[in-house]
């Protein structure tokens, strides 16, 4: 059973990424634990919460949502500013999705929080018979650039749960939340990589 930490913590946290990628797929499986073949494309930016347990401390991450469509793009400052972390996604069969990640990864590099917690997911890796970019390109370039790096999928949930998981660990000392978290997970009940675990309270 999930417990709730007694350090309640909140999180701005953003996700970037083409058009396309999967971005609000990967939200909507963490935070309801759902996928939809056909996800409609978002409008500006959508916003979403949902709370996760490291150790002692409940983080409430407040998740942007944004548009990777590019009528969007002089939007994403106002979602990213301010962020605690921001999640690129890219789509592993999509080669110009992963072109357009890098160009996220420079853009929050030069405007974004210095102690941005920057985490890169190739998405989309129950496609591996399409696959374009490989991990090991995109491990390299992660590294180089301070990220960490996962593939996940939306589809099958394989490191959905363990992406957030990574960064609430990598999160520095947060503001206190201004409310108590209403769903969470603790560290013990991490769910293993091809699962999603998502349980309310
Ligand atoms: N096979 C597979 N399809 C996925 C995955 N994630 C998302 N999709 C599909 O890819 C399409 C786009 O997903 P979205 O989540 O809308 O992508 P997005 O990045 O939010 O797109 P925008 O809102 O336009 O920026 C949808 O048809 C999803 O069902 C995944 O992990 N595997």
């Amino acid at each position: 059973m999930a417990t709730a930490g007694t350090n309640q913590r909140q999180a701005k946290l953003v996700l970037l990424g083409d058009m396309g990628a999967g971005k609000s797929s990967l939200v909507l499986r963490f935070t309801k634990g759902q996928f939809f073949d056909y996800q409609e494309s978002t409008i500006g930016a959508a916003f979403l919460t949902q709370t996760l347990s490291v150790n002692d401390t409940t983080i409430k991450f407040e998740i942007w949502d944004t548009a990777g469509q590019e009528r969007y793009h002089s939007l994403a400052p106002m979602y990213y500013r301010g962020a605690a972390a921001a999640i690129i996604v890219y789509d592993i069969t999509n080669p110009d999705s992963f072109t357009r990640a890098k160009k996220w990864v420079q853009e929050l590099q030069s405007q974004g929080s210095s102690s941005l917690v920057m985490a890169l997911a190739g998405n989309k890796a129950d496609l591996e018979a399409k696959r374009s970019t490989k991990p090991e390109e995109a491990q390299a370039y992660a590294e180089e650039n301070g990220l960490f790096f996962m593939e996940t999928s939306a589809k099958t949930s394989q490191n959905v749960m363990e992406l957030f998981y990574e960064i609430a660990k990598r999160l520095p000392k947060l503001q206190p939340a201004a409310q108590p978290a209403g769903i969470s997970f603790s560290e013990r009940s991490a769910p293993p990589a091809s699962k999603s675990s998502m349980c309310c309270v």
